[in-house]
C-alpha cells in the first residue's frame, strides 16, 4: 500500500482513549472512524488489545489508540491490559478521557485520575452517554466528575451511541495536533489484521450472548481463514476455562454455538464483502488468563 506525501499544513498523531471498563471507549473509536473497527458489549472489559482506529480527512490524520479500560487488575491478563493502555496514553499526542455520564464519579473514576497524574499530552475530558439522561440530571453528574479531576474542568458532552456531540471535539482534536505526514495510507481504517478483527467479531457474539464469568473466560482463536472466488471459510476456535463453560457455548443441542456463528458470520461479510462459511470449535483450557505463554500466544502481549 502507498502512503502519500502530506499536503503543507496537514496535521497528524496518536489519540489515546482512556476510561474504566464500559464507559464507551470502542464506541467512540468507532464513531469518530464512522467504521465499526472496535467490537462493543455491554460486558466490561470487552477490549484486550489495543487497537488504532484511523480517521484521514483531507487536512488531517488521527490514529484513535483505542485501550482497554482501566481497572484494578485481579489476574494476570487484566495486569496486561492496565499496563497497555497506560503505556498508550504515555506514549500519545493527546488523550481523550471518557467518563460515563449516566452515573455519577465513583472510586474507578479516582483510580484513573491517579494514573493521569502527570501526562503531559492534552486531555480532552468526554462525559459519554448523556443521551440517557436528562439536562438537569446530567449536570449534578458532570460536576461529580470535575470535583474528582478538576473543578476548571470543561467537558465535551457526547452521546458516542447516537452521535452527538463529536463535531466540536473532533475539531478540538485536529486543531492541537502536530504538523505531521500520514502514519497509514489514508484508505485503512485500522492496524489491525482482518484476521484479528474476524476473531474480535466471534468473541463480540461470545459477549452478547453470555453472561457473568463466561464472557472474560473466553478468548478467539482464527485457525483458518481460506479465500475462494466467491466464498470465505473462515475456522475458529472458542477458548474457554472450564468444561461447565463450554456446556454454555455449546448450548442445548448446538443452538447456543449456532446463534453465535450465525451473528458472527453476518458481521464478517460485512466486513470482507462477500460470502462466509464460518466452522466454530469450543475447547477448554483452564486458566489460561494465568498462563503467559497462553497469553503471549493469543497475542495478548506487554506493549512498550
Ligand atoms: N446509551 C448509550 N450507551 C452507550 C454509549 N456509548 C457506549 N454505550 C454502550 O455502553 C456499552 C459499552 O460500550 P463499549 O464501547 O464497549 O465500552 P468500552 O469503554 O470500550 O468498554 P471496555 O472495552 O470494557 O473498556 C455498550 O453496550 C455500548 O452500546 C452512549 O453514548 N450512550
Amino acid at each position: 500500500m502507498i502512503i502519500p506525501e502530506a499536503p503543507p499544513g496537514f496535521r497528524s498523531g496518536f489519540v489515546a482513549i482512556v476510561g474504566r471498563p464500559n464507559v464507551g471507549k470502542s464506541t467512540l473509536v468507532n464513531r469518530l472512524v464512522g467504521e465499526k473497527v472496535a467490537i462493543v458489549s455491554p460486558t466490561a472489559q470487552t477490549t484486550r488489545n489495543r487497537l488504532r482506529g484511523i480517521l484521514t480527512l483531507p487536512t488531517a490524520q488521527i490514529i484513535l489508540v483505542d485501550t482497554p479500560g482501566i481497572h484494578k487488575p485481579q489476574h494476570r491478563l487484566g495486569e496486561v491490559l492496565v499496563h497497555n493502555a497506560r503505556s498508550a496514553a504515555g506514549s500519545a499526542d493527546g488523550i481523550v478521557l471518557v467518563v460515563d455520564g449516566s452515573v455519577e464519579a465513583g472510586a474507578g473514576d479516582r483510580f484513573i485520575a491517579e494514573s493521569l497524574k502527570g501526562s503531559k499530552a492534552p486531555v480532552w475530558p468526554v462525559l459519554n452517554k448523556v443521551d440517557r439522561r436528562s439536562r438537569n440530571q446530567v449536570e449534578p453528574i458532570r460536576e461529580s466528575y470535575r470535583k474528582l479531576f478538576d473543578p476548571e474542568l470543561v467537558f465535551y458532552e457526547i452521546s458516542a451511541l447516537k452521535g452527538s456531540g463529536i463535531e466540536p471535539l473532533m475539531e478540538s482534536i485536529i486543531s492541537s495536533l502536530p504538523e505531521g505526514p500520514y502514519y497509514y495510507p489514508p484508505d485503512l481504517f485500522t492496524d489491525q489484521p482482518e484476521r484479528f478483527i474476524m476473531g474480535e467479531l466471534v468473541r463480540e457474539q461470545v459477549l452478547l450472548a453470555t453472561r457473568e464469568e463466561v464472557p472474560h473466560s473466553v478468548a478467539v482463536v482464527i485457525d483458518k481463514v481460506e479465500e475462494g472466488e466467491t466464498l470465505t471459510r473462515v475456522l475458529a476456535t472458542i477458548m474457554v476455562e472450564r468444561d461447565s463453560q463450554k456446556i454454555i457455548l455449546i448450548g442445548k443441542g448446538g443452538q447456543m454455538l449456532k446463534a453465535i456463528g450465525t451473528g458472527a458470520r453476518h458481521q464478517m461479510q460485512k466486513l470482507v464483502g462477500h460470502q462466509i462459511y464460518l466452522q466454530l470449535f469450543v475447547k477448554v483450557k483452564e486458566r489460561w488468563r494465568q498462563s503467559d505463554s497462553t497469553l503471549r500466544d493469543l497475542g495478548y502481549r506487554r506493549e512498550q
